[in-house]
């Protein structure tokens, strides 16, 4: 008798589509996917990344505070128009665009981590645990899937996140080379950036 995965890789993310995407940094094309939770992610391919031996790949976590409405107490908005950037004059590799907002809590416990934060001046992690949350909850099985199924397994990750190395590599990514993605650092952002080096093992230099 034969038992199933628990996770069967193939479940983890289902391609629905995919459609041009003319940028600022050049032309994508964006890839839908759906987890086996339903929750919707995206990838924008630029070039033939599965043709090349180790493409540089992002794997952004949403931040709609910061991708979208400019804010500063966190990187994620500089570090997504970088590592498009990057990509454009690459002219070759892959975003992960992972839904996994506030590392996994989602948006609404973000604001409410935020607010603990503000109240209480604890710090990104303190405040997630005073939640009931674990610090970081993510989960990159997804992205592996998504880069997978768009033939992308060695490659070079635009991170400085040790974890989503560890995470990837885990879930059958061969990470060649990890390139770090310094941008936005500003005065609001200083101790949580600071935060997350101490306790994460973020790495903020320049390697
Ligand atoms: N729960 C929580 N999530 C946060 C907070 N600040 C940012 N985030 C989320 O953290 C995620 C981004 O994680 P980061 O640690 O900035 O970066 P990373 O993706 O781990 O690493 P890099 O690849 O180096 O950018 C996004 O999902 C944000 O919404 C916070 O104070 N609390
Ligand atoms: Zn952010």
């Amino acid at each position: 008798m034969t038992s199933e995965p628990a996770n069967p890789p193939e479940l983890k993310a289902t391609e629905t589509g995919e459609a041009r995407l003319p940028t600022q940094w050049g032309e994508f094309r964006i890839h839908g996917f759906e987890d086996a939770h339903g929750s919707e992610h995206v990838a924008l391919v630029m070039g033939q990344p599965d043709a090349a031996p180790a493409p540089l790949v992002r794997v952004h976590s949403e931040c709609l505070t910061g991708d979208a409405l400019f804010s500063q107490r966190c990187d994620c908005g500089p570090q997504l128009e970088a590592a498009m950037k990057r990509i454009g004059e690459a002219g070759e590799g892959v975003l992960i665009y992972l839904r996994q907002e506030g590392r996994g809590i989602g948006l609404l416990n973000k604001i409410r981590a935020y607010g603990v934060q503000d109240r209480e001046g604890a710090d990104t992690v303190e405040a997630n645990e005073a939640l009931g949350f674990a610090p970081d909850a993510r989960d990159y099985g997804v992205a592996a899937a998504m880069l997978s199924t768009l033939g992308v397994e060695r490659l070079k990750l635009l991170t400085n996140n040790p974890q989503k190395v560890l995470g990837l590599e885990a879930a059958g990514i061969q990470v060649l080379e990890r390139l770090p993605i310094l941008a936005g650092r500003n005065p609001h952002n200083h101790a949580y950036l600071e935060t997350k080096a101490a306790k994460f093992g973020h790495r903020l230099d320049q390697d």
